[in-house]
């Protein structure tokens, strides 16, 4: 083994030097801080020179600290009186952290400035029971001693989950102070809303004392990894808080250093307490000392230990949390009936001819109106999340709804977002139809609802709406100037339609409008434009609108541009977090605690803070949700009163699948009108709103054309019966072996075939529209009237087999003939079989017959699933289905078929129509110059088929975004694309 041999020679001597002077340097450096920590503590551990002096020092002490923080503020809490009042006159500007004991036996209660003057740090987390203690403790204190209502506070504490503020939940679920945050994205958004509260980025010339409320960001504990920049924001946050009535408690400050940048100075501005065991230390407070000043010299903090306040009992925290929510609630909590008309005035009694009015709130005890007018056309109202924006709308609504008849005022109601907005609106089904069906009681000034609404159905009411401004004569005026400065225009009576009959105000509620316009593709186009000429025309035309919403980064888009429509809206309405729809310069909307709005009339203008501004209010508003009883009752009796055949509202709900239409019994009527909507027979009348989503924009137009039959030939009545069989020994019902699905021979099906001379249409869904109707494509006696499903989503068989149903209703029983083709045996289509048989003579074929079923002398119906797959199999050459294609129409014979893939499709219909001779021409004809009709197929439901590719097969551009439960309607003789909510299966459940 080798034995190391230190190094040797002048070289090593000079780096053994080297080290050893390093040592000595480390030796002295260590005996210093030695040195000075000994004096520090000599320092918190004084030794008295005379103890009688410190006694009446910390008697003195006593007695000022009652005077600075009375009651609440400084009362040991364990003591503390079970009927101590709550809420003083003024914002409490000391409170007690702790005692102080510079002696075993002479004890003083130490107190902090803090609301009004700073900050509060501890150097430790909560983590620490002894600062979770402190917290509560100081927090009770403010909240108990503040007066009611004037101190908002939100909580952060990511270590424990939020349990440091579970003691003050019952604030909470009153709407006194949210629940805590416990994680970054939550930290986030609290100083987002205490950096809008702070408002650094607002003029220098504003103002910032802000005299009524206070912000209080009490931090138990950071998120683990808190990056820098939040770091950072908090500290700027305690620079420039205290001036806006923004404070900060924040334990576990400063952070551990981690790195460079998470490195951060002491908070300013704050009072510092360091933990030590088993006391603390308490800093300076802010621009003070708690000593006798030194000339330059830092002050030291108070010269004695302090014990913390521990928690306060739980009974004491309980109390008085019920007791401010209790208060709260008693003090301002109003119901919907303060916002009704008083009982002896009765319903209906206001008139719509110089505008509408309803009260929204109150602000303390006078009750705040808002209205629509030729001054106040528009209302925009945002709000975040459960900020209480459906609340203010329902009472809004039922604030109108009770005062104005509905001959003077009708409501189009849409929420495009994800919720159940607006369902209480909705008829209920008294059918058991699970919503689908009219009921009652609705609200009868309501028109039309869109729950959870596709941005189409919005177009389509925007379209409905600008159709009624062009029959209401409403010209485009110049923009009128929004601000409290801007003149006032003299009332215009509502426009009378005759003598009796007012016109009615319209009102439309666009909730989450946004959705509408996010997306910069044609529809958010369309949407703007139609939204910006609704806004113009209507103000002196009786049409209103509200647009409500979560802040979105569109909305902050449309107010920066300088001619933006939002000019129209001098109404707003700011809650909770929706300080967005204020001037940026307006911060009268940072920190609403829930049941509050800012309503601002003044396009959101603000004003010199201090001075009274008339346009603007902070209200409270009720929940009209607390008592649904109430609610209800109050529907039912307007419902009640609604004047004698007033339509129930037309009603889409984006959700809803709907069933295919039954196929009736053979004694039972057909419905050729196709009334089997969820609206039914209740649908209103005069609403014929388009629902081509992109062809012309002209409103009114409709979706499918509906053109007469071209060849229309007479019914087939006067046939003998089962005379029309195919002629064709391979013909469905002939000599492949087809029968009808009952056993039966065709020809013995009943007399009256083909008795409709009228043509039908085949139904595939309902069209995304106002008035939601059933979306067809006519099927007439002109070539290439068929139906082609399009698409591999397995919704398509069920689609199909609706189509089908709905014809069979259509057609008297016994008159028209179904042939179903499949590739292979499916109970879902034995179950269609089965059900069109009860009604028409029904045979079912397989790949192997379909050139067979291709013969039918009609009138009927080809049904073929998977035609792709079908072709393939039974090999038939395409030109015979191309025959079909073109011919079939002229004797009655129409294909449904879906195609799984859309490159057979395509291939099947490319073929362009050339010279042919006619097989029989008629008799003086030029033969020559015969030209084939090309094989087409008119009707196309696109379901999961690209944009591009539905692009392509059509030859123009679509807008199209394939999505479950919708599709893309599209005829080819209209040149209309309309999108369709189609079929389920019969049961709703999944697809045949
Ligand atoms: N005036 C009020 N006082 C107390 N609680 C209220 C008040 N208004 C609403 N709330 C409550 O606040 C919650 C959210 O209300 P609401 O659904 O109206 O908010 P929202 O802004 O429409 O929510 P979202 O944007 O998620 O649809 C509900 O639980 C509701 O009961």
């Amino acid at each position: 083994m080798d034995t190391w041999k230190g190094p040797t020679g002048h070289a090593a001597t000079l780096r053994w030097r080297a080290a050893a002077g390093t040592a000595a340097i480390l030796h002295r450096r260590a005996a210093a801080t030695t040195a000075a920590a000994a004096t520090a503590l000599e320092a918190i551990r004084p030794i008295p020179a005379d103890q009688r002096e410190q006694h009446e020092l910390a008697e003195r002490l006593r007695a000022a600290a009652s005077q600075l923080a009375p009651g609440w503020l400084g009362a040991p809490l364990d003591a503390q009186s079970e009927d101590a009042p709550l809420g003083g006159p003024a914002q409490p500007a000391y409170v007690r952290v702790g005692t102080a004991q510079p002696l075993d036996d002479a004890r003083f209660p130490v107190l902090v400035p803090l609301l009004g003057t700073g900050h509060l740090t501890v150097d430790a987390d909560s983590r620490d029971p002894r600062v979770a203690g402190l917290l509560r403790s100081v927090l009770l204190r403010l909240l108990a001693a503040a007066p009611a209502g004037s101190l908002l506070v939100r909580g952060v504490d990511a270590t424990a989950g939020g349990r440091l503020f579970a003691p003050f939940g019952p604030l909470a679920a009153a709407g006194l102070m949210p629940p805590p945050v416990t994680d970054r994205t939550g930290l986030r958004a609290v100083l987002a809303e205490a950096e809008q509260w702070v408002r650094p980025t607002r003029p220098a010339t504003a103002r910032y004392n802000r005299h009524d409320r206070t912000l209080l960001l009490v931090v138990g504990s950071l998120p683990e990894l808190t990056e820098a920049t939040d770091l950072a924001r908090i500290g700027a946050l305690a620079r420039e808080g205290p001036e806006a009535g923004l404070h900060l408690i924040v334990a576990g400050w400063p952070p551990p250093p981690l790195t460079a940048e998470t490195s951060q100075a002491p908070l300013s501005r704050s009072t510092m307490i360091a933990m030590r065991n088993p006391y603390a230390l308490v800093g300076d407070p802010p621009g003070a000392s708690f000593s006798a000043p030194v000339p330059h010299l830092p002050g030291t903090g108070l010269n004695a230990p302090v014990f913390l306040d521990e928690c306060p009992p739980v009974p004491l925290l309980d109390r008085v949390c019920r007791d401010l929510a209790a208060r709260f609630q008693a003090d301002y909590r109003r119901t919907l009936d303060d916002l009704l008309p008083e009982p002896p005035d009765g319903f209906w009694t206001e008139s719509a001819a110089d505008g509408l009015s309803t009260p929204v709130g109150h602000a303390g005890d006078r009750t705040v109106s808002l209205g629509f007018d030729e001054r106040t056309p528009h209302w925009l109202v945002g709000g975040r999340g459960d900020a209480g924006k459906s609340a203010f709308l329902v009472n809004v609504l039922y604030g109108l709804c009770t005062r104005y008849h509905p001959d003077e005022l009708a409501l189009y109601l849409v929420d495009f977002a994800d919720g159940t907005a607006f369902t209480e609106f909705v008829p209920e089904p008294a059918d058991g139809s699970g919503g689908t069906g009219p009921g009652g009681p609705w609200l009868p000034h309501v028109r039309a609802v869109g729950v959870q609404a596709d941005r189409e159905y919005g177009i389509a009411v925007l379209r409905e709406l600008d159709a009624e401004l062009d029959r209401r004569g409403a010209a485009d005026p110049s923009p009128v100037p929004v601000g409290p400065d801007r003149p006032v225009a003299a009332p215009v009576p509502a426009q009378r339609a005759d003598a009796d009959r007012p016109t009615p105000r319209i009102l439309c509620v666009l909730d989450e409008h946004a959705l509408l316009l996010a997306e910069d593709d044609a529809i958010g186009t369309e949407a703007l434009a139609r939204l910006e000429s609704v806004a113009r025309r209507g103000r002196s035309a009786g049409v209103h609108l509200i647009l409500t919403g979560r802040p979105a980064p569109v909305l902050t888009a449309l107010r920066a541009r300088r001619d933006s429509f939002l000019g129209q809206f001098p109404v707003r309405v700011a809650l909770p977090g929706g300080a967005d729809v204020l001037e940026p310069t307006n911060d009268s909307a940072a920190g609403l605690p829930l049941g509050t709005a800012v309503v601002n009339t003044a396009g959101g203008l603000g004003g010199p803070r201090g001075a009274t501004r008339g346009h603007e209010r902070t209200v409270r508003f009720p929940d009209p949700h607390v008592d649904p009883g109430a609610l209800s009752g109050l529907r039912h009796r307007l419902w009640a009163d609604r004047p004698a055949g007033t339509p129930a509202p037309a009603v889409f709900t984006g959700y809803l699948t709907p069933p295919p239409p039954p196929v009736p019994t053979p004694t039972d009527q057909p419905d050729p009108t196709g009334a089997d909507g969820p609206t039914g027979a209740d649908r209103p009348t005069g609403i014929d709103g388009p629902a081509g989503i992109d062809g012309p924009a002209g409103a009114g137009k409709p979706a499918v054309a509906d053109r007469p039959a071209v060849a229309d030939r007479p019914a087939v009545a006067d046939r003998p019966a089962g005379g029309d069989r195919p002629a064709g020994g391979d013909g469905p019902a002939g000599g492949d072996g087809a029968t009808g699905v009952d056993g039966s021979d065709v020809a013995g099906r009943p007399a009256g075939v083909g008795q409709l001379s009228e043509p039908v249409g085949a139904p595939v869904g309902l069209l995304v529209d106002v008035s939601p109707r059933p979306a067809e494509l006519p099927l007439d006696r002109a070539p290439g009237r068929h139906l082609a499903i399009l698409g591999a989503d397995p919704s398509g068989a069920g689609i199909l087999a609706g189509a089908a149903r709905g014809l069979a209703a259509r057609h008297p029983a016994g008159s028209v003939e179904f042939v179903i083709v499949a590739p292979a045996e499916d109970p879902a289509v034995s179950a269609l079989a089965a059900e069109l048989s009860r009604r028409h003579p029904v045979h079912r074929v397989d790949a192997t017959g379909l050139a067979g079923a291709l013969e039918l002398a009609g009138p009927g119906y080809l049904v073929a699933f998977g035609v792709d797959e079908l072709t393939t199999a039974g090999d038939l050459p395409p030109d015979r289905l191309r025959t079909l294609l073109r011919d079939g129409p002229g004797r009655g014979v129409h294909l449904l078929g879906w195609w799984r893939a859309v490159g057979p499709f395509a291939e099947l219909v490319a073929v362009p129509a050339g010279p042919e001779p006619p097989a029989d021409p008629e008799p003086g004809a030029d033969a020559g110059t015969a030209v084939a009709a090309p094989a087409t197929v008119d009707g196309l439901l696109l379901l999961d088929v690209p944009e591009a590719e539905v692009t392509r097969l059509l030859g123009r551009p679509v807008r199209w975004h394939p999505r479950p439960g919708r599709a893309l309607l599209y005829d080819r003789r209209t040149d209309l694309a309309s999108l369709v909510v189609p079929y389920g299966a019969p049961d709703g459940e999944g697809t045949p």
